[in-house]
């Protein structure tokens, strides 16, 4: 590898020889890139243990996994330490020679490209049983990566999206990183019923009643009779906790696929959702209210008596108990609950109506109904509306009014801001990863356009989605 300064590096296992990145080699700069050796135990014989997809050594061509190591720039380096051999290489000037015997089958690398979308956050340098810290590449829960290389049951090749560059990284196969979740997920002190836990708090938190306030129904008062069945039933884990109680249990990485909507498909819907008081009301309000041809929300149904005004597939679909416990029972629901004795709920069918018109449905939903807007049957389009730092809030909400369990429209005060950070905090932990856009609610106008932005490229540009939905078959 003529020229390549290198830089030591992975004290810890099998060592790497990782050239690292400099100024002579401007593609590579934010990793190292290279081979990591390993030496067996039996013969003292020393090997490539992998060779990092893109890195010098693999544009080289020349060295590749399996290949053995008998000579650096004229050192043999049979019994050796790995540790030692990588000093050998660090110590050369200019053009280092390996002399090897390379593997005589080469393993035929036919593996088909892979995506997914992190579902946990991982750290190569907290991770003491990475083969190479240095080799490795740190994600956040929502990144998309290709997956270049899964030869290794344990360690794969990954490049983060988008990305410029061409050298892979190491991460935890997912059996890996599983396994890895499960040891964190048991070396935790105990909590009991954490789930149920997170539920309450969520109801606390999400405490605050909400007026129907106009005529079209926007929120009704499927947010409100969400929390209230919190306070009142204890909801099960499953239903109720999923991504906070399985966590553990679920795949750490998600497929993905690109997909491009067809001009002639139904619309994707668009599921906004933040903390209480953040906006989300508003932004759905003003997007609908902006082209009503265009937008259009999902008609919840009910169990309670129409009133005087009300129509049965205009305010609501009003229905039967009967009715709606089997809607209940047979998941047609994305949300439901109960409210003075009455039964609210968002169907999925609500939903495609608005879809089969040809328009777009925006719904309101809470970060728990994730799961059930993100499936192949709807295929929606989440948003996320972020709070401004608490000093914006206080500038921008000065006009601005919450209505409570006890007050109708009194101006916000400075704890509303920080129950609605405090809650932006833990929606962004558990659901952050399901996010496919962010919208930090400061200025409203600007937020309208982002929104009106964001939904348009929902639906005419390509999106990462999960495979899922489009080889439903396959789980
Ligand atoms: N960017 C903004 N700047 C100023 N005021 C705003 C902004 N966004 C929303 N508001 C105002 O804040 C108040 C609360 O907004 P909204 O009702 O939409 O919240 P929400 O997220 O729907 O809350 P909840 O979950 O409690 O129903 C409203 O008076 C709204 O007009």
């Amino acid at each position: 590898l003529p020229g390549c300064p290198l830089h030591l590096s992975g004290h810890q296992l099998p060592a790497c020889i990782l050239p690292r990145v400099t100024p002579n080699y401007p593609e590579n700069q934010e990793r190292p890139s290279g081979a990591t050796i390993k030496r067996n135990e039996i013969t003292g014989e020393i090997f490539v243990a992998r060779v990092i997809h893109g890195g010098l050594a693999d544009r080289s061509g020349l060295l590749h996994a399996g290949d053995r190591i008998i000579e650096v720039n004229g050192f043999c380096v049979d019994g050796m330490e790995p540790e030692q051999v990588i000093q050998v290489v660090a110590k050369s000037q200019g053009t280092i020679m390996f002399k090897v015997i390379p593997i005589t089958e080469r393993p035929v690398h036919n593996q088909t490209m892979l995506y997914v979308r992190a579902m946990a956050d991982y750290s190569p340098h907290q991770d003491p049983t990475i083969p190479c810290a240095d080799a490795g590449m740190s994600f956040r829960r929502g990144d998309v990566l290709e997956i270049v290389d899964q030869t290794d049951a344990l360690w794969w090749q990954a490049k983060k999206l988008p990305s410029n560059t061409s050298c892979a990284g190491l991460i935890p196969s997912t059996n890996l990183l599983k396994r890895k979740q499960r040891e964190f997920w048991w070396s935790q002190p105990y909590q009991p019923h954490a789930c149920i836990q997170t539920c309450k708090e969520k109801f606390h938190v999400y405490g605050k009643t909400r007026v129907q306030r106009d005529s079209l129904g926007f929120r009704r008062s499927m947010r409100l009779c969400r929390r209230r069945s919190h306070s009142t039933t204890q909801p099960s884990c499953h239903t109720r906790c999923p991504s906070s109680c399985h966590s553990a249990l679920n795949s750490p990485y998600e497929e993905v696929v690109r997909y491009q909507r067809h001009p002639q498909d139904a619309h994707r819907p668009i599921a906004l959702l933040g903390p209480p008081g953040v906006g989300v009301n508003e932004l759905r309000r003003r997007l609908i209210e902006m082209n009503p041809n265009i937008f259009q929300g999902a008609i919840p149904h009910t169990t309670r008596a129409p009133k005087g005004y009300e129509e049965s597939g205009r305010e609501y679909y009003f229905t039967s108990r009967e009715i709606f416990d089997n809607m209940m029972y047979n998941n047609r629901f994305l949300e439901y609950g109960e409210n003075k004795g009455n039964h609210y709920g968002t169907s999925i069918e609500s939903v495609k109506e608005v879809l089969n018109s040809g328009k777009i449905c925006v719904i309101d939903i809470e970060p728990n109904a994730i799961h059930a807007v993100r499936t192949h049957e709807l295929r929606a389009y989440v948003i996320y509306v972020k709070p401004p730092p608490l000093e914006r809030l206080r500038e921008t909400r000065q006009e601005a009014f919450i209505t409570t369990n006890y007050y109708v429209n009194r101006p916000f005060k400075d704890e509303d801001f920080q129950e609605m950070e405090e809650s932006a905090r833990k929606i962004e932990s558990q659901y952050c990863q399901f996010f496919d856009h962010v919208i930090v609610n400061n200025e409203l106008q600007d937020s309208c356009i982002q929104l009106l932005t964001a939904v348009t490229k929902a639906q005419d540009e390509p999106q990462w989605v999960p495979a899922s939905w489009i080889r439903p078959t396959e789980s």
